[in-house]
């Protein structure tokens, strides 16, 4: 048999599979939409997105996976294909940290797909009171950074919102420099969010040495002033550059290989427990006697494991501080119960900010 005609017979063969798989995502459609139909007579007409179902889908479908695709790229194919199922019950309404293009639009359709209707907001703020008066099924923010730390504003947030944590996941950042120039000899201003200057630091120290660093709102901001300003480059994610029509004229120049932003869902519901959960609190011993060791004493005894502490000045008066504890486990769990209800009892504030699945691949 001749190469062509060999190829002829493979690319048969693979038209043959793709009518298959075809026919079978049709049918898998056809199955969420009669799931949503058994909800809806169950009396449940609000949201119909079930987080721990889909993770419980996706861990099932990386585990049975045989390759050669790797499991990231069978999970990513199925986390799509339920974004179309879902779609097709009910679109869901997301707000993230805009504009078009930031990192926390990536992360939004990561943990969402892309059936989704994206809804891109000016601050953090703004997404929590979006999802707070219901014009968002839930929002998307960034809240710490491998290299950077914290968001602290996205945890100020938390204090005072009604709203729960019910997802979180992990992107990696790889920033580029991209400008409309093509010469790179000729750019004197570079824009980008401050924590995107502050990753890339010893690369522009290095490569763009005296050149002038411009701190602006995201780095999909800095995407579109750079696109408007000559001589000018931004340091942003690929996303962004393609929004506004940049050339990239160099990628992965964050400083740290593993540079990770954590990003969290938030809703006005936790999710139920999967088995793999995590439960974030806030929690404080303000003018009471004893310090942290007194607090965290309970979650020892009962074999609990933290994966996250984290201090902030509690603003209620000098040197008082509250702090953001993640822990392994659902708050439905006994132990974790238990717990809890221990705490409480030891500190002047305890708040729990939601138990929901812990982030998957
Ligand atoms: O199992 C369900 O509850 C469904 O609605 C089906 C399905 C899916 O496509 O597998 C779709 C949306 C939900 O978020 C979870 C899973």
């Amino acid at each position: 048999m001749s190469e062509t005609v060999k190829l002829e017979s493979v690319r048969a063969r693979i038209d043959a599979i793709d009518d298959e798989i075809l026919r079978l995502i049709n049918e898998r459609a056809q199955a969420a939409q009669e799931v949503a139909r058994i909800k809806r007579a169950a009396g449940e007409d609000g949201d119909l997105y079930r987080p721990a179902r889909e993770v419980e889908v996706l861990n099932r479908i990386g585990a049975a996976n045989g390759g050669p695709l790797t499991d990231e790229d069978v999970i990513r194919l199925f986390r799509e294909l339920m974004s179309a199922c879902l779609a097709l019950q009910q679109p869901l309404q997301v707000a993230f940290l805009g504009p078009q293009g930031t990192f926390t639009q990536e992360a939004a359709l990561k943990h969402f797909g892309h059936g989704i209707r994206a809804l891109a907001l000016e601050s953090v703020d703004a997404v929590f009171r979006e999802v707070e008066s219901g014009n968002a099924d839930y929002g998307v923010v960034p809240v710490e950074n491998s290299t950077e730390g914290v968001v602290t504003h996205t945890l100020d947030c938390f204090m005072v919102s009604p709203l729960q944590i019910v997802g979180e996941l992990e992107l990696p950042i790889r920033h580029c420099l991209a400008s409309k120039e093509t010469d790179w000899s000729a750019i004197c201003q570079v824009f980008s969010h401050p924590q995107g200057l502050a990753q890339c630091r010893a690369w522009l120290d290095q490569h763009l040495p005296g050149v002038q660093r411009l701190p602006v709102s995201s780095t999909a901001e800095a995407a579109r002033r750079a696109a408007e300003t000559p001589q000018s480059a931004a340091v942003a994610g690929q996303a962004a550059m393609q929004h506004y029509g940049l050339t990239v004229l160099y990628s992965n120049i964050q400083d740290g290989a593993a540079n990770t932003t954590r990003f969290l869902v938030l809703g006005d519901h936790s999710p139920p427990p999967t088995g793999a959960d995590k439960t974030s609190i806030v929690v404080s011993r303000a003018d009471k006697p004893g310090g942290l060791a007194t607090l965290l004493a309970p979650l020892v005894r009962y074999g609990l494991n933290m994966s996250r502490i984290e201090s902030r000045p509690s603003r209620q008066g000098m040197w008082q501080y509250v702090f953001f504890i993640d822990i392994l486990g659902h708050a439905e769990d006994s132990n974790l119960r238990r717990a809890l209800d221990e705490m409480q009892q030891l500190a002047s504030l305890l708040k729990i900010l939601g138990s929901y699945p812990r982030a998957a691949r």
